[in-house]
């Protein structure tokens, strides 16, 4: 019998249900893909920003790992909020026994500002944890962190693509266009070529956790076994209608809405 193909994300909460895990969850059942989580910081959050931040202890969250990881099998794995040096540490330290696609959403602020990882685990996750990985997906200003270069147009967007997979050692980087203005264009490097993935913008304030679902949706794609240029081209496409279709919940920017591509919900 064939099996369900299965997807793991390591990640914070979002208990206002837009974002990090909440989101990963959301998207991995959407698209057929059996999902799994470890937590690694629980994140008092909800559309109008952060309130508060538990970390959990280092040795409960290698736990969380050890019983996925020896019980369940792993198709595609994704990482999102890990807060500090030490979590990134023991999380290499396993996920680099892990035969399967890594997908690594760079996190470092929420869409609302709020810092979500330390100052000093940054480096550490460009040293670190970029060479291990199929893919990272940085938006703009991660982007820039990671290459220490500003960017404001598409060109500079390429290069940023192509500068994290020569310099730190990606498997393959997706610089996403979000924060720029036009239509909202990814570019994607993976070591030899560059591919285009454009949108028409759409005019809404509700992009809470488009970053976890985008990357989520890669992850899933990656666990039915789609080759990378194709799991981002239908990741792409799901995110769009995500965001087309997305809830104007709460008083800040509302969430996507994870069942968009069966078409608008009906609320009657
Ligand atoms: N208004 C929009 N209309 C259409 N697509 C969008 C819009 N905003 C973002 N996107 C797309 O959503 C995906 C996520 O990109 P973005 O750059 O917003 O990531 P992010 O910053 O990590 O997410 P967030 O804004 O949730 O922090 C990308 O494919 C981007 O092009
Ligand atoms: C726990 C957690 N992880 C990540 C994000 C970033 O979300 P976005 O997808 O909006 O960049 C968040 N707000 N909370």
């Amino acid at each position: 019998m064939k099996q369900i193909p299965c997807s793991l994300t390591i990640a914070g909460t979002d208990p206002s249900g837009g974002a990090g895990i909440h989101a990963d969850l959301k998207t991995f059942q959407e698209l057929k893909s059996y999902g799994m989580s470890v937590i690694t910081s629980v994140v008092a959050q909800n559309t109008t920003g952060v309130q508060d931040i538990h970390h959990v202890p280092l040795n409960m969250i290698e736990q969380q790992l050890d019983s996925v990881i020896t019980d369940m099998p792993v198709h595609a794995f994704k990482t999102g909020m890990i807060a500090n040096k030490d979590m990134m540490k023991m999380v290499v330290s396993k996920i680099s026994k892990l035969n399967a696609p890594y997908v690594m959403d760079p996190v470092m602020v929420a869409t609302s500002g709020d810092p979500l990882i330390e100052e000093e685990a940054r480096d550490f996750l460009r040293r670190e944890l970029l060479p291990l990985t199929t893919l990272v997906t940085p938006n703009i200003p991660e982007a820039e962190y990671l290459t220490g270069k500003n960017i404001e147009t598409v060109d500079d967007m390429k290069q940023a693509a192509e500068h994290i997979v020569e310099n730190f050692g990606a498997g393959a980087a997706l610089v996403k266009g979000g924060h720029l203005k036009g239509e909202a264009i990814d570019f994607l490097y993976d070591g030899s070529s560059l591919h285009t993935f454009s949108a028409k913008r759409i005019n809404t304030k509700n992009t809470h956790g488009t970053g976890c679902t985008y990357s989520a949706a890669i992850t899933a794609y990656l666990s039915q076994g789609l080759p990378l240029n194709e799991a981002v081209k239908k990741a792409k496409h799901f995110v769009t209608k995500a965001i087309q279709y997305s809830f104007s919940l709460g008083s800040g920017s509302g969430p996507t809405n994870h069942w968009a591509t069966r078409g608008a919900p009906s609320l009657d």
